[in-house]
Parts: structure tokens; sequence; C-alpha cells
């Protein structure tokens, strides 16, 4: 778990050997003790050196052993143990410092890194502390300002930030290991005392501490050297560059010369902007550009990401089905339609999956893999797979209208919509400006076609009543105006140019609510904080509640997963359940009894029946959810 050698006669070198990020587990930290007794008790040693095994130094706790109960040596003494003894230590970092690795580097008393190495503190994405000194030692050694960014946001930063703000002492391109050596032979006769960065902090600092705020298997079977992507549009682009990227061939289809030259050179400068901020050249030889769908009558893996329609969709693959191999993977690019529809339509519906791709594609972490009923296991491993290799974050959710991540938006966007309806002021707006960036036309859509308005609403239907129960119009009545959000330059928000994001907002917004609410004789009335929070994020827990029921996703965390990834949800509060276990399930189940008897034509905020069976139960914590769920999706 850590190696033990003398190097140069008189630097002992630790180095930690705990595959793939040499992580503190307990085996570890019980090497790293041993370790650091030898070479402060071996008067041949002058200096001690750490580093980590095949080019990672440390990935932090081994979150192996998370789920059970902590054994070895604690951390904090370990660490304090280092720091204090008299002799030199240097860490070399390679790789990755992270949590309680960052925090093992700060204890030695000079840091090395790598000129590609990463640092960073992120347990505030695991809901906790970097509690093994980093909240104490990193303001003091790069003030409390830089300190508490770093802290607050789990952020990463390259070996050139670190140095800057004056964490490491230096960054090379050579061996860290060999470099460390050599500045841990020279550092023995400098004295220790001001390089033990726990020592007391100014009073200066801490003043300002004050007024601080506080603001991740092979292919089974399907090695993929070619994947396809029809259509170049926003999404087909970003999901080219992200195969192109990790070394895998593509061939990009459109339906028309022009739209694929536009696409083509988006595609080109896309990735050549990607290789150059990442310092490697960009793998255009990877990309192919055709409008004939006969081009991929060999490939392995197909990825459709056509416009957002069902029709058009079963078009593409009814032709797919005829011109690729029957072995083909089909996987439609979809943020929430019915992934089983068009795998009836194909002649291999046991071989077609959903990937939902968030936007920017090659940006996004996040990837839902969406097994339809007929997906076979196989097929779905490969996916996941596929998924791994480009980098993102994957959940295996079911098929249901909107998966797991965009049916939980639903019960959320209405109860801010209703809000919007009843009250004046005081609104969080997150929820408008994520709905311009997505673009408001596309809800607009989905809402005509499962009848919700347009055409086929019968006139004499109430206009605040759609199918038995409350429907807010004011978003039809903004997109009826033409504001579809950001690609517009106007929508609930307005932006100083088409494709803007500085939202301002805009007096036409507020006319057109002063006059609705008139029109319907809404008194506005004001709506506390502590309501809107409740209704929008109870609301947005409850119908995960409802697809854990479902069997959509297999664990509550898998939703966090989904929303902390795909919906910026705050890191710091873990994800909807996971906050919702915060609050206090029985809290949650009593204000949405509340809310749901103010508004009992309002579904979404009745409260689910698993809700009431863990409040039931006790309120287990997150992780025993599962043990109370009926109904599990067999691929899950
Ligand atoms: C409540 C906890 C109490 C426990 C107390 C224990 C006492 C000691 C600890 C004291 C406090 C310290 C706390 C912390 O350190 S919290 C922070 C923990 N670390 C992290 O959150 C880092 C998580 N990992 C990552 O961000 C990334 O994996 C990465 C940047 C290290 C590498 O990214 P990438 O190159 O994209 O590869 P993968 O994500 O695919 O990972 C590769 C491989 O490595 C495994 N892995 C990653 N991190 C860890 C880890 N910390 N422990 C164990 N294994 C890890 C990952 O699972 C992959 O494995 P594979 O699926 O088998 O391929």
């Amino acid at each position: 778990m850590a190696r033990y050698e003398l190097v140069k006669r008189s630097v002992a070198l630790i180095t930690l050997t705990n595959p793939p990020v040499n992580a503190l587990s307990s085996a570890v930290r019980h090497a790293i003790a041993k370790s650091m007794e030898c070479a402060l008790s071996d008067p041949k040693v002058t200096a001690v050196v750490i580093c980590g095994e095949n080019g990672s130094f440390c990935g932090g706790a081994d979150i192996r052993e998370f789920a059970g109960p902590l054994k070895g040596p604690p951390l904090v003494p370990l660490l304090d143990a280092i720091e204090a003894g008299e002799k030199p230590v240097v860490a070399a970092i390679e790789g990755v410092a992270l949590g309680g690795g960052f925090e093992l580097a700060l204890v030695c008393h000079y840091r090395i890194a790598h000129s590609k190495a990463r640092l960073g503190l992120p347990e505030v994405t695991l809901g906790i502390l970097p509690a093994a000194g980093g909240t104490q030692r990193l303001p003091r050694l790069i003030g409390i300002s830089a300190a508490l960014e770093l802290i607050t946001t789990g952020r990463h930063i390259s070996a050139q930030e670190a140095l800057k703000l004056g964490i490491v002492d230096q960054v090379t391109e050579q061996n860290a290991c060999e470099v460390a050596v050599e500045f841990a032979l020279r550092a023995v006769a400098k004295p220790l005392l001001s390089r033990r960065v726990s020592m007391p902090c100014k009073p200066r600092e801490i003043r300002s501490a004050a007024v601080m705020g506080i603001k991740r298997e092979c292919l089974h079977g399907h090695e993929q050297d070619l994947g396809m992507v029809p259509s170049l549009g926003t999404m087909g682009r970003g999901i080219a560059v992200c195969l192109a990227r990790v070394g895998i061939s593509v061939i990009a289809v459109e339906s028309e010369n022009k739209l694929l030259e536009t696409g083509r050179q988006m595609v080109i400068g896309m990735l050549e902007r990607d290789a150059k901020r990442r310092g490697v050249s960009a793998s255009l030889n990877l990309l192919k550009f055709t409008i004939s769908l006969q081009d991929l009558k060999d490939v392995n893996l197909v990825i459709e990401a056509v416009f957002e329609d069902m029709a058009l969709k079963k078009r593409v693959f009814q032709e797919l089905s005829k011109v690729c191999r029957p072995a083909t993977l089909f996987c439609t690019n979809t943020s929430g339609l019915d992934v089983d529809a068009l795998a009836g339509v194909t002649d291999r519906p046991h071989l077609v999956v959903g990937m939902h791709f968030f936007s920017p594609a090659h940006v996004m972490k996040l990837l839902e893999v969406v097994c339809g009923p007929r997906s076979s296991s196989e097929t779905i491993a490969t996916a996941m797979s596929l998924g791994k290799r480009m980098g993102k974050v994957r959940v295996a959710v079911g098929n249901c209208p909107g998966f797991v991540g965009n049916r939980m938006l639903k019960p959320y966007i209405d109860q801010a919509t209703f809000l919007l309806e009843e009250g004046d002021f005081g609104f969080a707006m997150g929820v408008f400006r994520m709905s311009d960036l997505a673009g408001l036309d596309v809800g607009w859509r989905v809402w005509k076609e499962s009848g919700l308005t347009g055409s086929d609403v019968d006139p004499e239907n109430p206009p605040r009543r759609r199918q038995g129960r409350r429907y807010c119009p004011i978003p039809d009545m903004v997109c009826e105006k033409g504001r579809f959000g950001q690609k517009t330059g106007r929508g609930w928000y307005m932006y100083d140019k088409r494709g803007g994001t500085n939202a301002k907002p805009d007096p036409l917004i507020q006319i057109l609510l002063e006059t609705y609410r008139s029109k319907y004789g809404i008194q506005p009335h004001n709506i506390s904080n502590q309501e809107i929070i409740e209704r929008c994020l109870f609301a947005l827990a409850n119908e995960g509640f409802r697809i854990l029921e479902d069997g959509i996703a297999a664990r509550p965390e898998d939703i966090d997963v989904i929303y902390l990834f795909g919906y910026g949800f705050p890191r710091h509060r873990g994800g909807p359940m996971f906050y919702a276990s915060m609050v206090g399930l029985e809290r949650v189940l009593e204000r949405l009894e509340h809310y749901h008897q103010a508004h009992p034509d309002v579904p979404h905020l009745k409260p689910s029946p698993l809700l009431k069976k863990l409040v039931a139960c006790g309120s287990p914590p997150v992780q025993k959810w599962r043990e109370h769920i009926k109904t599990m999706h067999s691929h899950l």
C-alpha cells in the first residue's frame, strides 16, 4: 500500500500504491504512518519525498471504504505528525491531489507539481467538508478568499494555477518524483518552521473572513471504432466532438450539403479549440462528413441526433434499419421521447437504447442512458461504456416521458409558473433563466403534442385548467410572441442580441403579467422565499420519489447525480433527494400535504406513496430507501 525506499543515500521515498488513484484506504494510511516512523527515526535519512504510483499522487479518501465502519489510523493525527516532523517532506504531485490527497500534500513542507497535475478539495460535492486540515491549512497558505472559493466550489485547479496561488513551490514538465528528490536534498539545510502551514494565521485575515460570502470496462463485444451522428445541429456537433476527442472515428451525416459544410466547419473549430486548450493535436483525421446514409453501412454504432420529433426520428431509424449491418447498435439522443416506440420501427429493438446528452454535449458531463423494455443488457452496457470513454457521468434510467431529469423538471417548472401567476416579488428566477437557455419552444412543442395547448384544445376549456388540473398559459403567451429565449434574444428575460447570455428583466414581461392577472382577476400577493423553495423543491423531490416507485431510477443517488451534473443543482446540497432527507422527510411530507390541500388541482403536490411509506418507517437515511421500493427495473 506504500513502498519505502532509500534513494540518493539519504532521501526516504514513500510511494503510495493503491490503484487506481492511490486513495487513502486504511492500509495506505497505516503504511504512511509506518514509513514516516522509519524515515524520522533513521539517522541516514535527511529528507522525505511522498509520491504516488502510476502517475497519480492521491485521489483522497478511498470511496470503496465509505460504506463500512472507519478502520485504520485516523488521518488527522497522521497528517499533523508529518507536518511536525523534523525532516523536510516534499510532495511530488503527478495526476491528482484531491481531497485527503490534497490535505496530505498540504502537510508536506514543499510541493512539486507536474505541469498536468490537478489539485482540489472536492469534498463539498460529496456533502462533506475537507476535515483533515484542508479548511485550516489552505486559508493559511493562500488567504481566506482564494481558499474559500476552492473549498466551497470543489473546483479542480491546474498545476499552473496552484503555482500562481502559492500552493505549490515548483511546476515541472519532468518526472515530478525525481525533481522532488533533488529538491528535498537542497531543502535539508533550510529551516522548517516557516514551512509548516498550520502556523497561526494573521489577525487581518481572520477579520476578513467575517465579511466573506460563501459562494466518472471495455465495450462489451462492441469496440467502437466508428460512431456517427446524423444531423450536425447543436447536439450532433457536440456529440461528434466528444467522440473524436477520445479517439473514436465518426462519420457525420447531414441532410444537405450547405448544412453539412456549416456543421463541418463548426465541429472542426470546436475540436481545434478543445485540442489547443488541452495542449494536444486535434484528431481531425477521425472525422468524415457526408450527406449519404449509405456511408453508414459498416459502422458499429449509430447515434441519431436529429430534431426532437418522433415522426422524423422514426423515419431515420427505418432508413438506418435498411442501411446498417444487422449487429449495429442504434442510439437515440432524445431528451424525453419514447425510446421503445423508436425501437419498434427498427428490425432490431434489442439493439436500441437512448443516450440523453445534455447541451452543450461536449461540455456537460451528464449522460442519461435510457433502457427501453426491449434493450438488451449488452446494448445498455455498451452505451454505458461508450459514455465512460467519452468522459461522461453516466446514469442508467428507465423509459418514460422525460426519463428522470426532465420528468422531474415538469412539477418544478409548473410550480415556478404558478408562483409567477400568484406572486409579485421575491421569486428566485433560476428556472426561467434555465428555460431561456434551453429554448422555450421546446417545452411549448411538448405541451402541444400532449394536447395541453394549441389548436387541439377545446375552446370551451377554461384557460387555466387542462386535463382536469391547474394549467398556467403564461409560457404559451410568451412563445406566441416569438420569444423563445436566448436564441431569439427575448424570452422570460431580454438579451442584448440573439444568442446573448446576459439576462436583463424585460418590462414587457411585467406588462404581460399585469395584463394577464387583471384579465383573470388574480390579486398578486407576497410569496415568501420559504414557500417558493418548498413548492419548487419539494415538488421536484416528490416526483423523484414517484420515479423511484416506478422503477425509472434505481436509487435516489442516481437522481441526485442527474441533478448535480445535468441541471446545476447546488453541489453542497447534494441533489434533490439528499436535500429532502436533510430537510427531514417528515417535514417534506407535512409541507407537501399543506400545499396540496391549498392547491388540490395540482397533483404533483400530492405526497407520493413512497414518501409516506418512508416517513412511516421512521425516515431512514437515503442509502436505505431502496429497501422500501417494490418495483425494480430489471436493467437498472
Ligand atoms: C464520509 C467519508 C469518511 C471516510 C473517512 C476516511 C478517512 C480518510 C479520509 C479523510 C478525509 C478525506 C476526504 C476526501 O478525500 S473526500 C474526496 C474523495 N475524492 C474524490 O472525491 C475524488 C473522486 N474521483 C474523481 O474525481 C475522479 O475519479 C478522478 C479525478 C480522481 C479521476 O477521474 P478520471 O480520470 O475521469 O477517471 P475515473 O473517474 O473514471 O476514475 C478512475 C478510477 O478511479 C477510481 N477512483 C477515483 N477516485 C477514487 C477514490 N477516491 N477512491 C477509490 N477509487 C477512486 C474510480 O472509481 C475509477 O475506478 P474504476 O471504476 O474501477 O475504473
